[in-house]
């Protein structure tokens, strides 16, 4: 299950689209396809994580679980925000995009996550490991010796600057906290919701890249 789990995170946070970021030769429509499919991707998201704000509102622990969740909101309220220029920054329209079948597929698998009886300790593992793939994979394409194109260093810098990072690791500790005092049955469903996630955000990618 580890080396599966290793194995999985890697593909999903050294993705060949990634990989062609960080090494400027990516295929400019496949970052446009991935532009427009991520907007929907994230609009989706929200509600996923109001529902998790709500699940963590419910918890009498003491911590702050609701700021850093909260936190996390507000910096998609400016992320929508960003998305709509920068779509207008490379002619992607937004209004009319197909929804691609891994994009769905996604959206379906956090419905179910959004369900009242999904623990808390399940729904903030979740959340956490959608936020460190796209931290991890595009902190990855800001290091020194990377040679990504200037026009998406921007991109690349909304996900893998030192501030998301920061935040990814305080859902980590929620996630570690929770997990710590959780029965073997919801660490079992935690488990396997951590390898779904990589499993949809590889699906993703694969979609940007064309593969799919
Ligand atoms: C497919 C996918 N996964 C994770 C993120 C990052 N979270 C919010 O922006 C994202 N934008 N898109």
């Amino acid at each position: 299950m580890w080396a599966k789990k290793h194995l999985l995170y890697t593909e999903a946070t050294r993705h060949p689209f990634i990989l062609s970021i960080r090494d400027g030769s990516v295929d400019l429509s496949s970052f446009k396809r991935w532009l427009g499919q991520d907007y929907v991707f994230v609009r989706e998201f929200v509600p996923f994580v109001a529902s998790v704000l709500i699940k963590a509102s419910k918890k009498s622990d003491d911590g702050n679980d609701m700021e850093v969740i909260l936190g996390g909101l507000a910096s998609l309220n400016d992320e929508i925000a960003w998305f709509k220029s920068e779509a207008s920054k490379w002619d992607v329209p937004l209004s009319n995009t197909v929804v691609h079948k891994a994009n769905q597929n996604y959206s379906r698998f956090l419905e179910n996550l959004m369900l009242p009886e999904v623990d808390y300790a399940v729904a903030i593992t979740a959340f956490w490991a959608i936020e460190a793939v796209y931290q991890e994979s595009f902190a990855h394409c800001l290091e020194d010796d990377s040679k990504t194109p200037s026009e998406l260093q921007d991109t690349c810098q909304r996900w893998g600057n030192e501030g998301f990072g920061e935040y990814c690791r305080s859902l980590q500790k929620i996630a570690n906290r929770c997990l710590e005092k959780a029965s073997s049955d919801v660490l079992t469903k935690a488990e396997v919701t951590f390898l779904r996630v990589l499993e949809h955000e590889v699906e993703f990618w694969n979609m940007s890249h064309g593969c799919a």
